[in-house]
């Protein structure tokens, strides 16, 4: 075993009987290392099974056992062992000591954590899933949680505002035991709590920039849909998630907010819809005793009843392009096209919508497995902003099983219908607002819902709504994969044409 302490790196090889060096050799980087140990433990399937204590005082004087992290797959990650033997115990105990402060070195570690789990979401398994896969690892890597059952919706939102401020201020990290509604209001609940301790007011939508929350995020999927997770990791195992938090792994990932006027509605780091998607989810809680199943259910119901709403879209885009958009026209009348009436938004579309989707990450989940919105990043500074007008139920079946089969990456060639811009900001500004002053009954304008990272919020009638992108906002227990990794292109079409992010495709729109 050789260790490069500038580098922080260590090269095991093997050596034959004879004490000559074989062609077997790894390299080993501490930010991967979870532990080290003096006692071994088992492992299963390349996850911990027993533990016990780490005792100096045992059978294996000469001997210390490392627990490094590998990548199994492209997406899952596991651990292995490598059990080094020492001629002398003293020799053991220079080494073991050298390896343990450059390991208690690593700044991304955390120590403290704050852990959430939500005995309700999904299947009702998270309290299960967080004993058997998550705690062990977490025991291994040494890290201190503190773990909270939520007893009601809003529970973890309220304990945080009122943490003590030593408390928040010993916190490396917030993790999430449940589903994409448990992490939103973390992050909801986080993120205001780091502008109210910096001064800012989160309400302006003008503000400069938001202050960076100094803990990390991790989510441990046990949710329904576990979007967010799956859309980091590239898959929702419970084991690589808790691995990345254990070994401290960090990228930073875009925020949108949600404000109605001078009031902060949401935060959103995932998907935020309009339209059909709101409708089902919205619908969904009428069947929530289903359980999962309750999607495809409701799913089936609004492609039936088929809902459009009428309302103006007007967006800013992230960089200007070098010509100007080409637009589909607005319904008539269009108070901005007529020049009656001036918007703070570079671009506007008026007309009846099937879907406004809005993606600030690329939204992997069970019904996206290709991803929602494959060309944007999880931490690029801009949001995918696509809308489809009012299409018939057939066009509209045929999109949805594109991007359920295919990803949206095979549907912005294929439907004329659909038009996507990369957006920094946007408004929507509902039909009835539209037509307050031209429409003797307003109310009676049909309104949808806003799907808001799995939540429903209802779209008032009177009021506009708007969304703003906050870059690389928050840190998340995740890695920044890197994209010329022959191991991420999956076939040879993709190897081809493009670089591949498990299945998440990086190639901006040019
Ligand atoms: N103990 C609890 N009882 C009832 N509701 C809770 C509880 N804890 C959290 N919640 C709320 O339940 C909602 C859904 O939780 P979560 O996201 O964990 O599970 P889910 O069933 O997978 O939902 P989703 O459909 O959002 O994925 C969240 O908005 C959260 O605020």
């Amino acid at each position: 075993m050789t260790f490069d302490k500038a580098k922080k790196v260590l090269e095991f090889v093997l050596l034959k009987p004879n004490g000559v060096s074989t062609k077997h050799k790894i390299n080993v980087g501490f930010d991967e290392i979870l532990c080290i140990r003096s006692t071994p433990i088992k492992l299963k399937k390349g996850l911990p099974t027993c533990i016990g204590k780490d005792d100096s005082s045992s059978d294996t004087p000469n001997a210390i056992f490392i627990y490094y992290t590998i990548r199994v797959n492209v997406y899952i990650w596991r651990i292995r062992e490598a059990a080094v033997f020492f001629t002398t115990t003293t020799e053991k105990k220079q080494w073991e000591q050298i390896l343990q402060n450059t390991l208690k070195e690593l700044e991304y570690r955390p120590k403290n954590l704050l852990v959430f789990i939500n005995p309700y979401g999904g299947k009702g398994l998270a309290k299960t899933i967080y004993e058997n896969q998550v705690a062990p690892l977490f025991d291994l890597a040494g890290v201190q949680a503190k773990v909270l059952l939520t007893e009601r919706a809003n529970h973890c939102y309220e304990y945080m505002q009122e943490l003590d401020p030593e408390t928040w201020n010993s916190i490396d990290g917030i993790v999430s035991v449940g589903g994409d509604g448990l992490f939103n209001e973390v992050l909801c609940s986080t993120v205001i709590r780091a502008q109210v301790d910096s001064n800012k007011d989160i309400t302006d939508i003008e503000i400069d920039s938001l202050t960076t929350p100094r803990m990390r995020f991790g989510i441990i999927g046990a949710g329904s849909a576990n979007s967010i997770v799956s859309t980091v990791h590239g898959t929702d195992d419970c084991s690589t998630a808790a691995i990345h938090i254990a070994i401290g792994s960090k990228c930073a990932v875009d925020v949108a907010t949600v404000h109605e006027g001078r009031k902060l509605l949401k935060v959103s780091a995932n998907a935020i819809s309009y339209g059909w998607l709101g409708d089902v989810l919205r619908d969904s809680e009428h069947y929530r005793c289903m359980g999962p199943i309750r999607y495809q259910w409701s799913a089936l119901r609004t492609t039936a009843l088929h809902p459009t709403y009428f309302g103006r879209v007007s967006f800013t885009l992230s960089n200007q392009p070098e010509q100007p958009l080409k637009f589909p026209e607005c319904k008539k009348p269009c108070e901005i096209c007529d020049g009656t009436k001036t918007d703070s938004h570079t671009y506007h579309w008026q007309t009846d919508f099937t879907h406004v989707i809005c993606c600030v990450i690329p939204c992997v989940s069970p019904f996206t497995p290709y991803c929602l919105a494959p060309y944007t990043g999880l931490g690029d500074g801009s949001m995918d902003l696509a809308m489809v007008p009012k299409v018939s139920r057939c066009a509209n079946f045929r999109i949805l099983r594109k991007v359920a089969m295919y990803g949206g990456k095979g549907l912005i060639p294929l439907e004329r219908d659909l038009h996507v811009y990369r957006v920094s900001r946007w408004t929507f500004t509902p039909g009835a607002l539209i037509l307050g002053e031209n429409t003797v009954e307003p109310e009676k304008v049909q309104q949808g819902a806003w799907n808001l990272d799995g939540e429903i919020l209802p779209q008032p009638s009177d009021k506009a709504l708007h969304f703003r992108l906050h870059p690389r906002l928050i840190n998340y227990f995740g890695r920044e994969l890197d994209l010329d990794d022959p191991r991420y292109r999956r076939c040879f079409c993709c190897y081809k044409t493009e670089k591949k992010k498990s299945n998440i495709v990086i190639n901006p729109i040019e």
